[in-house]
């Protein structure tokens, strides 16, 4: 059932609209400043809502549809919420109770999974309908399901959800998880699971170690988890018996911060993305570098000149430090500026390239072809081939398929003469605040319709 006040947290974003009019042909130039990452902030959501303290996060997204479901589901399972300015709130998890979660607000994201090793580690049991997210391929939760039974708790799963039945009271006191691949959510669920089991020990093997993951590790930290890097990949964390209430600022969004550079270069502008930070991008500044791209690390942030010609570079999606999955979209923007063919392999979700097709409308010269490769979710990967482009040309008729594949249509018609509209936009606002607003800070043209 949905409660009244899950029902106002679930208003529209505020600027809202189906659409966005882009006039395009002129270079961004200027300074712009990035939100909190909605990939941190999300987990960090669930990771403050386990104490019983009130912790307050501070830099998170609040306009995105994304956060703004998490946190009815949060709502839901009894955690308090007080939204106290447009980035910043608190949340105390006293309350967390067991709960079967709507499935029209569970089924709209992917980290509505995270529920599951939160309410584990509060000894509450969960019903939680399929979750959602990005269409971009297969998404699985194997890793999810198989690392909580190994942890001793009941997992029933049915075609339309998964229900946990926590299980603390068992004798043992360290349990052993190691992970095929560094899933991103499957990690922070174990993470999640262990941090209140106080006595218990859990190692996992092969544990993501991205900035998003590190940054939740650190407010965990604050908040008085222990956790023990034995090595690059293997994590330990050491279950305490209750967790304080802190203060922490989410990390600035490295996915937006790396769409404001594509947006300058093929714009052919220059300009400042500020506090962007190249370590926590260095193989996609790496990449852009070799292409031509002058990106500069600054002390205010990420200098960008796009100036320069731009040579084809093809890349091969890692987990991290590889080349970022959710950042391939916008290469590929980069990449039609390119004199020849550059590809892109997705190695870790099929599916990945329908935003290949809203290119091609604008003139792009783009082609997919099958690889002779598996991607991480066992499906057949595929190979986009990014041929020279001629001039783009704006159309009317573009649509959004997914975050990062609409915010790269978006910068395509940027680079492109005349008016084009993009419609479907509710996707580019899952992850980016006011993705026109940024644009328009550089001069860029984009209007919501
Ligand atoms: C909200 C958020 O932060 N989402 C990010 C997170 O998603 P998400 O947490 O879903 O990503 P994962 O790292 O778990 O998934 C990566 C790959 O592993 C597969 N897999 C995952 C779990 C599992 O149990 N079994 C399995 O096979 C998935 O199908 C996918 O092919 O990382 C993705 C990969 O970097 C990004 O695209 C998403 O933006
Ligand atoms: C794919 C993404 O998100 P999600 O996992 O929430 O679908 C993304 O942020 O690009």
């Amino acid at each position: 059932m949905q409660s009244n006040s899950t029902k106002l947290l679930l208003k529209k974003h505020p600027k809202a609209t189906n659409s966005y009019v882009i006039k395009g042909g002129k270079p961004l130039k200027g300074e712009v400043v990035v939100q909190g990452a909605k990939n941190a902030a999300l987990p960090a959501l669930v990771a403050a809502s386990l104490s019983d303290e009130t912790v307050e996060l501070k830099n998170v997204p609040l306009e995105l549809n994304d956060v703004n479901n998490l946190l009815a589901l949060l709502r839901e399972v009894g955690v308090k919420i007080e939204i106290k300015d447009e980035n910043t709130l608190t949340l105390n998890g006293e309350g967390w109770r067991s709960s079967e979660l709507d499935p029209n607000i569970a089924s709209k994201i992917r980290h509505s999974l995270l529920l599951l090793g939160g309410s584990v580690t509060k000894d509450c049991s969960l019903y939680l309908p399929l979750a959602g997210g990005c269409e971009i391929g297969e998404r699985k939760h194997d890793l999810h399901v198989l690392a909580l039974e190994n942890m001793g708790h009941d997992v029933i799963e049915s075609g339309e959800g998964i229900r946990v039945i926590p299980d603390l009271n068992d004798d043992v006191d360290h349990t052993e998880i190691e992970f095929y691949y560094p899933s991103f959510g499957a990690t922070l669920n174990v993470i999640f699971a262990s941090v209140l089991c106080s006595g218990k020990i859990t190692t996992l093997k092969n544990a993501a170690k991205n900035p998003e993951v590190l940054d939740v590790i650190h407010l965990l930290e604050q908040m008085g988890a222990i956790f023990n890097w034995k090595d690059e990949s293997t994590l330990e964390i050491i279950g305490v018996n209750k967790l304080n209430g802190t203060s922490h600022q989410v990390m600035s969004d490295r996915i937006i911060v790396s769409t404001m550079i594509a947006a300058i270069a093929v714009t052919k502008g220059n300009g400042t993305i500020i506090g962007g930070n190249a370590t926590v991008l260095e193989t996609e500044v790496a990449t852009w570098r070799k292409a031509g791209l002058i990106i500069q690390q600054k002390e205010n942030g990420l200098f960008v000149d796009g100036n320069n010609k731009i040579k084809p570079v093809n890349i091969e999606t890692k987990a991290y430090p590889g080349f970022h999955t959710d950042i391939q979209p916008l290469h590929a923007a980069i990449m039609l500026r390119a004199n020849g063919t550059s590809k892109i392999k997705e190695m870790i979700l099929d599916g990945r390239f329908l935003y290949c097709e809203e290119l091609n409308k604008l003139g792009a010269k783009t082609k997919i072809e099958n690889g002779d490769f598996t991607c991480v979710n066992g499906a057949k990967g595929q190979i986009a081939i990014i041929n020279e482009s001629p001039p783009l040309i704006g159309v009317l008729n573009l649509i959004a398929t997914d975050i990062r594949g609409g915010a790269a249509v978006v910068l395509a018609s940027l680079a492109a003469n005349g008016i084009s509209e993009i419609t479907n936009v509710y996707q580019i606002e899952r992850g980016y605040s006011d993705l026109p607003e940024l644009i328009q800070t550089l001069g860029g043209n984009v209007q919501r319709k």
